[in-house]
Order: C-alpha cells, then structure tokens, then sequence
C-alpha cells in the first residue's frame, strides 16, 4: 500500500537524455538570445550550491505560435515522442505536453502549447497564451508568406503577455523539403526578421530530427537560466527588504512614540 501511494505521489526520475549540463550553443550567431559559451556563472554558482530557490519546483510554459500546417505539432511530437506523422491532422483549439529536464542538476520542466494556426481556431487557441515565458513563432522555410506573417503572430501572443519578459525563438520548419541554395537563400530574410523582432533564430526538420532536440535544448537553457537570475534577483532584494524594513519599524517606532507623547500632552 504505502509503496503504492509513494509510486503515485512521486514523480519518475528525469529522463536521462533530458539532462543538460553545457549550455547547448547557438544556431546562428547574427540571431541569438545571447552568444555565450556556457552559462552565466551566477547561475552555475547557485546551482552547485543550491541556491535556486523555486525554480527547481517550477513550469515554464512555452506556446508555439504560427501559420497553419507550418508543423508546430510535428515539431512537437519529434521532441516529446520521437515520432512523425506524414498525415496533416489540424490542432483544434490548444494542445500541451510537459517535458521535465535537469539543468545543472536542478529539475526544470516546459509546459509545450501547441496551438492552432487555423484562421477558425484561433481565438480559441489565443486564450491560451497568456502566462507564456517562451514564445516559439514557427515558419515554413519552403513557404514565404508563412514567414511574412510572423511580425503577426508576435503581436497576438504579445497582447496577451509581458513582451520585456518573453523569450522569443524563431523556427524555420520542414528544412528537408529544401535544397541547399533554395536555404541559404531564404535563411537571410529569415534571419533579419529574427533580428528585427529580437528572436533567436532556427532551422529544424521534424521529419528527419536535425536540430529539433538542440533547439529544445537551448529552449530549455535559456529559459531555466533566466529563471535562476530572477530567482537571485529577488533573493537579493529580499536581503535588502529586511534591512529597509528593520529601518523602517524603528522609524515607526519613533514615530509611534512621538505620537503618543504628543497624544499624552494634549490630555
Ligand atoms: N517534409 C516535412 N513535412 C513536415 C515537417 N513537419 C511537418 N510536416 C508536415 O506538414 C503538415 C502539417 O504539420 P502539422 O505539424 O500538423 O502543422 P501545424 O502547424 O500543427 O498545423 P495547425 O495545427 O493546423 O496549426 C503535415 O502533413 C506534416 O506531416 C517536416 O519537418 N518535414
Ligand atoms: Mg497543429
């Protein structure tokens, strides 16, 4: 029985390849969230000493935004289950797998929110964004409108959150439909409008893996990261909240006193 409950109540180990211990780096340097080889050493700090306060506990949620049938659920499915499915099946509305990661040994997990890219489905998909730490606005590198419509997309899942603190990545799909020079052509444009929004910029292939798990990867890093020293941030002003509030109880109490003084003298 209690092995029962214990085997109920407590979550399976992290999966081993969902252990990250490098930062995985970039795709392109002209278009990335940031170009440093490893983490930032206030975050490796406060993970070897356990400082990471919630974060360990916490859920990032990350919504994957784009035209329809660009591949977001495909994107998806190749990370979270290993598979492909050649046949298009519209997402209906929102959709959501949950991937647990250990980064610098301390648990990290990602809500992943597939929405819908179809017109009709959109508003309900839309009322899910809210809350999103990451946005993934995903394109079709075969297919230019699909990357016109990106500056959109962002709009839409800007109104429903708090744009200085979005991660935002840029993904280019289905990179084995593509020839080399057909690519490289259309990566430029790709990449100046990754530069323009201030996104990271990637180019992943569902159906053969290529970069998916590295992007994902890097999804997770940046945004456990970023999590870490927020986490310090506010440890630190804590820290010095108490001094200010030590301070200003003492001024209370002056005052309190004064007051009462003066409140004595009137009587
Ligand atoms: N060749 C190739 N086909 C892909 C790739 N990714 C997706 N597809 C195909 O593209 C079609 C659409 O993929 P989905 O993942 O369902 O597209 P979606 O963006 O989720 O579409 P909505 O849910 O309608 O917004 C399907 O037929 C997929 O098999 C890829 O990397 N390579
Ligand atoms: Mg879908």
């Amino acid at each position: 029985m209690s092995v029962r409950v214990s085997s109920m109540s407590v979550l399976p180990p992290v999966r081993r390849d969902r252990i990250i211990a490098q930062l995985p780096p970039c795709f392109r340097k002209e278009a990335a969230l940031h170009t440093k080889n490893d983490f930032n050493n206030k975050v490796r700090t406060a993970c070897q000493e356990q400082r990471t306060g919630t974060v360990g506990f916490k859920i990032s949620k990350v919504i994957v935004v784009g035209d329809l049938a660009v591949g977001k659920t495909c994107l998806i499915n190749r990370f979270c289950k290993d598979v492909f499915d050649k046949n298009y099946k519209a997402t209906i509305g929102v959709d959501f797998e949950m991937e647990r990661f250990e980064v610098l040994g301390v648990p990290f997990s990602l809500q992943l929110w597939d929405t819908a890219g179809q017109e009709r489905f959109k508003c309900i998909a839309s009322t899910y964004y809210r809350g999103a730490q990451v946005v993934i606005i995903a394109f079709d590198v075969n297919d230019v409108a699909s990357l016109s419509h990106v500056r959109q997309w962002l709009e839409d899942a800007l109104k429903e959150n708090d744009p200085t603190a979005v991660q935002l990545f840029l993904v280019g799909t289905k990179k084995d439909l593509s020839s080399p020079a057909q690519y490289s052509q259309m990566e430029q444009d790709a990449l100046r409008m990754a530069q323009e929004i201030s996104a990271e910029y990637w180019a992943v292939s569902s159906l053969t893996g290529e970069n998916v798990k590295e992007f994902f990867f890097r999804v997770a890093s940046l945004a456990f990261e970023i999590n870490v020293l927020a986490e310090l941030e506010k440890s630190g002003l804590r820290q010095i909240g108490d001094v200010v509030r030590i301070n200003s109880n003492s001024n209370n109490l002056y005052a309190t006193s004064k007051k009462k003084k003066q409140h004595d003298c009137c009587q």
